[in-house]
């Protein structure tokens, strides 16, 4: 299971420049076989402190990390709904993905051209905002001539649908978000589910900054902030320039002295990663074997049968129980037989709720 995250924003504020630091950012977990699947998709480790600590106490043959996904979207400019500076294609990219980190220029540099001649990141936002809602008024107005149809029939899912349709109207037309009209999920799924309004994915805001102001935050990241406090969206402050950077460094030490050296606890990129992450709401579990330690990806609220089946969907179709055991419980006992005799490891049916930091053990059969 991997989901994207689509990398938008305007033109040259810096999209690029994170996706390459993305892209090569395999200091972090040189263990994975990074690779691109195609020129704009990276493909890029979680990093996870966990995963250390079980390697550390496992001492297994391989580690495989969870990955994640990162699109390197074209920029968007004003008119992009109707076409202009081939927005159409670039907004059926934004269609594919799951979530979007929206890029915003914080940075002043004479050298690098704004599109709208000026540094004011909270009305770039509003240009890409609109532009997104455009195009999702579009989709609904369309679905809404399709149900009206239905529902002059008679039809009463039509109708239903309709109704929701019409408050998504209402919220594109008000100039704000989809994903700002609070709505029960069913009838989200229902009514928006096929026809994947871009402003209805989850966000998260990235103030591009200048080297200066890395730590900080300048004047510009904080109106960013400000400006999205009502939608509840996390703002990453981060200078991609020197996270590009950074990332190129493969040895572990020295990318350290380098992270220290600019008084940075972790790399902007790993709290990007890690942010995004939390945004499709995923969680990791483990499996732990001295041939492998590995980190799975699933989403919160799964049960074990559905997460096993990530592993394979045999253990899904068979499966029988699980063996549990918290993360905690592990460091605390440092083995599988220690932390058995302590009676910690818990036995699981098929309505145990998989928790983040779970190690599973699958009992299943074929
Ligand atoms: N934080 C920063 N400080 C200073 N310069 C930066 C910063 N981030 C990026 N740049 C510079 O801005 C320029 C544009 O960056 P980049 O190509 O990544 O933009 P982009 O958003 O991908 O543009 P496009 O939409 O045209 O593809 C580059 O010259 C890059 O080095
Ligand atoms: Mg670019």
């Amino acid at each position: 299971m991997s989901l994207q995250c689509g990398i938008v924003g305007l033109p040259n504020v810096g999209k690029s420049t994170l996706f390459n630091a993305i892209s090569t950012g395999v200091a972090e977990a040189a263990n994975y076989p990074f690779c691109t699947i195609e020129p704009n998709v990276g493909v890029v480790t979680v990093p996870d402190e966990r995963l250390d600590v079980l390697t550390g106490l496992v001492k297994p043959q391989k580690v495989i990390p969870t990955i994640m996904e990162f699109v390197d979207i074209a920029g968007l400019v004003k008119g992009a709904s109707q076409g202009a500076g081939l927005g159409n294609k670039f907004l059926a990219n934004i269609r594919e993905v799951d979530a979007i980190v929206h890029v915003v220029r914080c940075f002043q540099d004479e050298n690098v051209v704004h599109v709208e001649g000026r540094v004011d990141p909270v009305f770039d936002k509003e240009i890409i905002d609109a532009e997104l809602q455009l195009k999702d008024l579009e989709s609904v107005e369309k679905k809404i001539q399709k149900l009206e149809k239905a529902a002059r029939t008679g039809d009463a899912k039509a109708k239903v649908e309709l109704d929701v349709l019409k408050q998504y109207k209402g919220v594109l037309e008000s100039g704000q978000n989809a994903r700002s009209l609070a709505i029960d999920p069913e009838l989200k799924e229902a009514a928006i589910g096929d026809i994947q309004l871009l402003t209805a994915k989850p966000v998260l805001y990235v103030a591009n900054v200048d080297e200066t102001a890395m730590l900080t935050g300048n004047e510009y990241s904080e109106k960013l902030r400000e400006a999205v406090k009502h939608e509840g969206a996390e703002v990453i402050v981060l200078c991609a320039a020197i996270e590009s950077q950074i990332a190129e460094i493969e040895d572990e030490e020295e990318h350290e002295m380098f992270l220290s050296e600019y008084g940075l606890k972790e790399s902007g990129l790993s709290k990007l990663i890690r942010a995004s992450y939390a945004l499709l709401n995923l969680i990791t579990y483990f499996t732990a074997g001295v041939k492998e330690v590995r980190a799975w990806t699933i989403e919160k609220g799964w049960k074990a049968p559905k997460s096993a089946g990530v592993i394979h969907t045999d253990f899904e179709k068979g499966f029988i129980r699980a063996e549990v055991i918290k993360i905690a419980d592990f460091e605390k006992y440092k083995s599988e037989a220690a932390v058995k005799e302590a009676g910690k490891m818990s036995v699981e049916g098929k309505e145990y709720v998989v928790e983040d930091g779970d190690i599973m053990h699958f009992r299943f059969n074929v």
